[in-house]
């Protein structure tokens, strides 16, 4: 059977049979009005219909002239053929096996066949089909109901969307219901359908570029009667595109997504119960699913890319790490057991801002194994001069040599081969003695040295120095109080002699010290120097004379000038000789100081008459003299590269630490062989060492990381301040916010909540300065004396920083105050919140680190980052309308950490929410995204690429923070 039956319907006139199409209303009468010329109207042909020699052919389910109206006939009649209903009215009944708002979707094969087909078949014989899946071949016709919660707030009534899907014109006819009335149609080409399977799921999707809308006026939506809330009509009719209609296969539902009104509609038009047919062939029905695979948003790779990356990297670093330091566990080691000898020619050090000079070329030397003791009154030049000697960066310019063990090297071999105690106690303040002295010992004596060898070098030192009975007592600072000033000075000095090195420069290590310990320490001192394993230099101000004979050598600074430099025990007398007679129970050496202050007494020291030896010093150019007391109390003793020639021999003559009893001061001698050219001018020299550590990367992290941690405890403070006001304030944010409703009032609370909490956090980061600041200090004092590089502390100080203060704060006021404000309860908004507030948090944690380590004073450092933070604060997005900052402002904004996280939040908690509220009697029920997008101006797509931007920032500010520590906190005296 090729059809079931043939059935004409005459348009408006014959009565219909019992298969045509009948309606409710009756049918409308024909009239005598002159046919509607679609050529000569600009309305033309309304709902897809087509003008064809002035007439409008409309498609189905439209008829009238203009193909306004709603005709009740399949799509199997002949369009002029099809009776139309008045405006306002439903179609009640369709043709056999039809159905649908305007009766043109197929519903049963029978009625596909139930008139003969407009077209023929390629195979021929062949009887239609209705085919109802969304997959469609040839024209197909859809009616659903819509669900638009959006609309119904302001225009009450039953919503339905009937829809022309033609694959083979690639286009799409569609037009919006209220009740019976049509508010507009749409027109849209230049489609693309594709079906595909993804997880399961068979859906059929229409691209389509462009679209067409015409509102139809006056309609209730198009500004029609009575009294609209709103109208649509400029909307509808300035739409864009592009547009999508997606159907899966295994529902009724589909969705209808205009891009234009994102804002209004964000998750598109919800089409519910839907009813789609065709009839087709058999042949027709070519059915091209294809499989596509799970694909991620472009920001979620991004981020998953980023992470990929540091992970592998991470695994990388930690695997040669690793590798470094089972190394290093192995290698042999011996620790040191020779003194080294040191000599300096001719130094000089002028000031580079003023040229003021603090050193006017001062000679001598320290051979293996002898104490030097450098004096002077305050400000004569002792503490640059051993600065210089122990290979210290300096601001000025540095003049003349220094010979390690009578070569010249670079200086950073130089401040290999010594300890360098300051003059300054810089420790730190919640670690007991015994700890800093071991945390010392761990970082500076060899990996594979036994850790059980390590406590006991750490036991015998602290005994050593007379620390014992305050091993377990903390250092302390100011505000906390520790062990003494003496005490501390002799921490200072455990520090350095733990590792026991070739040199220990010390400058003024009694200061601070009563005589009984000054005594002590300094003979300590010379216990080591007799012991040969250490050559010690030290800069002292007015010791007691019984201490004073302790040193070997001594070198007397006037004015930046040398006013004596000689054994010890023949100093009283080379100034006898030149009438300055130290009266009968004086100190020695507060008469030497007596005579350095007084330019009258140096100047008469200086302008005596050699004698012939001392002349003979003199032409020889530079000269030393070790025949000190260290001689004379070790007999026997033959410091490195000396004689016990009573004849002075010049440094050059004897390769390195000559010997002589005279003693000639430096001014005297004239310092021949004087350079002019800096310390690390001498090409031989100038090629920079890398600096080596005992340690490996990992042992130097793990020791670090402990003090941290220790510091951290103890000084819990910050700690409990972070944690306590993260929970205080999630309480109270939560309390002021609490159960925020969806009205316009719910709207700003919820918006207000989520800037509040940025601004608390970002303000709370200011913080980091302080915490920086202390551990700076340590830091550059460390790093000079080599314990470590940067790259560990920088890792520690992130970590102790990062965690505890920041992240875990932020949790937990994101926490507490997102539940009880009753933001979404969607999982995945909730972990979305948290990310971007520990983001956001860690990013102004670190900018507020990279001030810290760039600005020196804590005010000026202080004062930056709050401006900066202010300025952030105010270009966020919620004080000030980002369509509304002034033209040349606008570049401010996308320097605001604010904004980014600010808007991030916004979009995650309120694109997806309604604001439905009640004004004047008017309900409304608006999109969340809508308001986001008129009332702050806010991107509704932006949330990756917010959160890319944030991630961005943290990794600028590491960088920065990592590059500012390395090459910027350096040790300049
Ligand atoms: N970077 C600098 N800028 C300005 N002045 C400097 C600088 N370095 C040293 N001086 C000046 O050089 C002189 C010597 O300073 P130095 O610290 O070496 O003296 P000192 O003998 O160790 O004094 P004290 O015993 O009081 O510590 C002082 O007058 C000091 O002000």
């Amino acid at each position: 059977m090729r059809y079931i039956s043939a059935q004409t319907t005459t348009v408006q006139t014959a009565t219909p049979t019992s298969a045509v199409a009948t309606a409710t209303a009756t049918p409308t009468p024909p009239t005598c009005q002159p046919q509607y010329d679609c050529s000569a109207s600009p309305k033309g042909c309304l709902n897809g219909g087509n003008c064809e020699n002035k007439v409008c052919k409309c498609a189905a389910g439209f008829g009238g002239g203009d193909c306004s109206l709603l005709a009740c006939g399949s799509p199997l009649i002949d369009p002029s053929l099809r009776t139309t209903v008045a405006s306002g009215t439903n179609c009640t009944t369709c043709d056999d096996g039809f159905g649908g708002f305007n009766c043109n979707v197929c519903e049963t094969d029978a009625g596909c066949q139930s008139k003969p087909p407009s077209r023929t078949s390629f195979f021929g014989n062949e009887d239609m089909v209705c085919n109802k899946k969304p997959e469609v071949f040839y024209d197909a016709y859809m009616s659903c109901a819509v669900i638009t919660p959006e609309l119904e707030g302001f225009f009450k009534g039953n919503y339905t969307l009937t829809v022309d899907l033609n694959p083979v014109n690639k286009t799409i006819g569609a037009q919006l219901w209220l009740d019976a009335t049509e508010q507009f149609f749409c027109t849209i080409p230049d489609c693309t359908l594709a079906t595909t399977e993804q997880n399961g799921v068979v859906q059929t999707k229409w691209d389509c570029p462009v679209l067409h809308c015409t509102c139809l006026t006056p309609t209730l939506m198009c500004g029609g009667i009575p009294g609209p809330v709103i109208s649509l009509g400029n909307t509808i009719n300035t739409l864009k595109g592009p547009f999508s209609l997606t159907c899966p296969h295994n529902s009724k539902d589909c969705d209808f997504f205009i891009a234009d009104l994102a804002g209004f509609f964000p998750t598109g038009l919800k089409m519910v119960d839907c009813d789609l047919g065709e009839c087709v062939f058999p042949s027709e029905i070519q059915s091209s699913i294809s499989s596509v695979k799970t694909t991620l948003a472009p920001g979620v790779i991004a981020c998953l890319a980023i992470v990929g990356v540091l992970i592998l990297f991470l695994i990388v670093s930690c695997s040669i790490a690793r590798r470094n330091q089972v190394l290093l566990s192995r290698t042999p080691y011996t620790l040191n057991t020779e003194a080294a000898s040191l000599e300096f020619r001719n130094v000089g050090y002028t000031l580079n801002k003023d040229g003021l000079q603090i050193l006017k070329g001062i000679s001598g030397s320290a051979p293996a194994g002898i104490v030097l003791a450098v004096m002077g009154p305050s400000g004569a030049g002792k503490s640059t001069l051993v600065d210089i000697l122990a290979g210290k960066r300096k601001d000025g310019k540095v003049t003349g040599q220094i010979l390690l063990n009578g070569k010249r090297v670079h200086e950073s071999d130089i401040r290999r081969a010594v300890g360098f105690v300051d003059q300054d106690d810089t420790l730190p303040p919640t670690q007991t003695v015994y700890e800093a002295v071991l945390f010392s010992a761990m970082l500076r004596l060899p990996e594979a040295m036994p850790i059980h060898r390590v406590h006991e070098r750490v036991a015998e030192v602290i005994e050593m120095l007379g620390l014992t009975h305050c091993a377990d007592r903390r250092i302390g600072n100011v505000t906390a109080r520790g062990i003494s000033g003496g005490e501390k000075r002799r921490v200072s000095i455990a520090l350095e002699l733990i590792t026991r090195p070739p040199i220990l420069i010390l400058d003024e290590p009694t200061s601070g010290l009563d005589s009984y310990s000054a005594h002590m320490v300094v003979a300590q001192l010379c216990k080591l120097a007799a012991s040969k394993t250490t050559t010690v230099i030290l800069t002292i101000h007015q010791p007691r004379s019984d201490i004073f004979y302790m040193f070997d050598q001594t070198l007397v600074i006037s004015k930046g000038s040398s006013l004596y430099f000689g054994p010890t025990a023949t100093a009283a007398d080379y100034f006898r000789r030149r009438n300055l007679v130290c009266p009968p129970n004086y100190n020695i050496a507060d008469y030497l100081l007596d005579i350095a202050m007084d330019q009258e007494l140096v100047s008469q020291a200086t302008s005596f008459e050699e004698s012939i030896d001392e002349k003979a010093v003199l032409s020889s150019g530079h000269q030393t003299h070790i025949t000190g007391n260290a001689v004379l109390r070790r007999p026997g003793h033959q410091p490195q590269g000396s004689t016990n020639d009573e004849t002075a021999v010049s440094m050059e003559e004897s390769g390195s630490s000559g010997s002589s009893n005279a003693s000639v001061p430096m001014e005297e001698s004239g310092s021949s062989g004087s350079s002019s050219a800096s310390i690390s001018e001498d090409d031989t020299v100038q090629k920079k060492q890398k600096t080596v550590y005992p340690t490996s990367f990992l042992t130097q992290l793990r020791v670090i990381m402990r003090r941290n941690l220790q510091t951290l405890i103890r000084d819990r403070s910050l700690l409990v301040l972070h944690l306590g006001v993260a929970i205080i304030l999630g309480v109270f944010i939560g309390g002021l916010y609490f159960r925020v409703p969806s009205n316009l009032a719910g709207f700003q609370n919820r918006a207000g909540s989520l800037f509040f909490m940025l601004a608390l956090l970002g303000f709370s980061s200011i913080s980091a300065l302080g915490a920086f600041t202390e551990s700076r200090t340590l830091f550059i004092k460390e790093r000079s004396n080599g314990y470590y590089p940067p790259f560990p502390f920088i890792i520690s100080t992130l970590f102790f920083d990062l965690i505890p203060l920041r992240i875990i704060p932020s949790i937990l006021m994101g926490c507490i105050s997102y539940f009880m404000i009753g933001l979404s309860p969607v999982v995945v908004t909730f972990f979305k919140f948290l990310l971007i507030l520990v983001l956001f948090n860690v990013a102004t944690a670190m900018f507020c680190l990279v001030i810290a380590a760039a600005v020196r004073t804590t005010g000026v450092a202080s004062l930056a980052s709050s401006i900066a933070m202010l300025f952030m604060l105010l270009f966020g997005g919620f004080l000030i309308n980002a369509d509304n900052i002034p033209a040349a402002l606008t570049w401010i904004q996308y320097l605001s950490m604010f904004k980014y996280a600010f808007e991030a939040l916004a979009v995650n908690e309120v694109a997806t929410s309604k604001l439905i509220d009640n004004i004047q009697g008017v309900a409304f029920n608006v999109p969340g995204s809508l308001i986001l997008q008129k009332l702050f101006g806010f991107d509704l797509g932006g949330f990756w690429k917010n959160m890319i931007v944030l991630i961005g920032y943290n990794v600028l500010f590491i960088i920065a923070f990592w590059a500012i520590v390395s090459f910027r906190l350096k040790e300049r005296k």
